[in-house]
């Protein structure tokens, strides 16, 4: 039976986004050939939405896989996916925002992308290839101006929409105060153990979705743990319904009205995390879930280093 996966309408974007999205970043970081066999399988299984980044090395895959996908008629065009891809902190700057957009079209082998995100709100002044980096080699971004190239990136027909991902409420403000176009989509961190209450509802005032990175905690990963998967109110939740924990997670999430992103280079769990849009989670559930000790699991810190600037902005998101 085709899974029908509902979809959200963006500001400013005429395009629908399917509302869970198959992230592809792995670890231990996969080859190739590995992440655009998950990504073909994804499609077959019935995912329609993507998240790569620049700073993945995913985009390549993403976009053999698409062209396969289109040769064996998986798909019919490649308007019925919804790929978002990231700006890498080593582009962060004004004049250099076009030309990345234009190199991840090049990896992606795709005239546009469907969303694309200012992937943190940090500069790096080098290529880094591998973390944590110096502190010398972080800046603060200059808003107006990357925003600005964001927004000129739309207007060229290179992205349907622009957004932001790691922004906290003070960061997304800013972003407002300069922007033409206000951003779409803020990506953060959320699942039951870190809801992000305050956001949440600063980005709903603002008209500025949701979408939720690391649904699952991020578990078997250096970036994140298992708090998510182990976690035993989740089990006991799961268990009265007859889901896992994964499947619980999701629905949380997509119940609060946010998207999520999760990653599974699985069949099965790909297939079982797409199982999550006809049952709900019970209002007794919803309240166990409200009163999880609240644990902030993925951090700039942890990724790029313990700097000042990067301790700061986790202390806000
Ligand atoms: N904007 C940003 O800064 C960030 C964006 N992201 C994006 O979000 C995506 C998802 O987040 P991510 O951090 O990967 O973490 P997730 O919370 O999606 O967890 C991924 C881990 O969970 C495992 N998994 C997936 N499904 C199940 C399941 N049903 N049961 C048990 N284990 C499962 C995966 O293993 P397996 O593959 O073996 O199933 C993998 O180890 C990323 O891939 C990336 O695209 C992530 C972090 C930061
Ligand atoms: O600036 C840091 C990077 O953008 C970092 O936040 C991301 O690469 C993140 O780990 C992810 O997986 O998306």
């Amino acid at each position: 039976m085709e899974i029908v996966i509902p979809t959200v309408s963006l500001s400013n974007c005429e395009k629908a986004m399917p509302v869970i999205a198959m992230g592809t970043s792995s670890y231990p970081p996969a080859d190739l050939e590995t992440t655009k066999a998950a990504i073909l399988e994804a499609i077959k299984v019935g995912y329609r939405h993507f998240d790569t980044a620049f700073a993945y090395g995913s985009e390549k895959a993403v976009g053999e896989a698409i062209a396969e996908a289109l040769g064996l008629g998986l798909i019919q065009s490649r308007d019925q996916l919804f790929i978002t891809t990231k700006l890498a902190p080593s582009f962060a700057d004004p004049p250099q925002i076009v030309p990345a957009c234009k190199a991840s079209l090049q990896n992606l082998q795709l005239e546009y992308v469907d969303l694309y995100l200012i992937h943190s709100p940090v500069r790096l002044t080098e290529m880094v290839s591998k973390t944590p980096v110096e502190r010398e080699v972080i800046q603060p971004l200059d808003i107006k101006g990357v925003w600005e190239s964001m927004e000129e990136c739309k207007r060229l027909g290179l992205t349907k929409a622009i957004g932001i991902s790691n922004f906290s409420c003070r960061l997304t403000q800013e972003v407002l105060s300069v922007a033409k176009i206000p951003p779409a989509v803020n990506q953060v961190e959320m699942n039951p153990l870190w809801h992000q209450k305050k956001l949440r509802e600063f980005c709903r005032e603002k008209g500025i979705h949701i979408t939720a990175y690391s649904p699952l905690g991020a578990n078997n990963t250096t970036w994140g743990d298992n708090r998510v998967m182990e976690n035993d109110v989740l089990a006991r939740i799961a268990n009265a319904r007859g889901k896992t924990i994964a499947q619980v997670a999701l629905r949380w999430v997509y119940e609060q009205g946010a998207s999520p992103v999760a990653k599974s280079f699985n069949t099965d769990r790909m297939k079982q995390n797409l199982q999550i849009f006809d049952w709900a989670l019970t209002q007794q559930d919803l309240e166990s879930i409200d009163k999880l000790p609240q644990v902030k699991g993925v951090t700039l810190a942890s990724i790029l280093g313990p700097h000042d600037i990067l301790l700061d902005m986790d202390a806000e998101l």
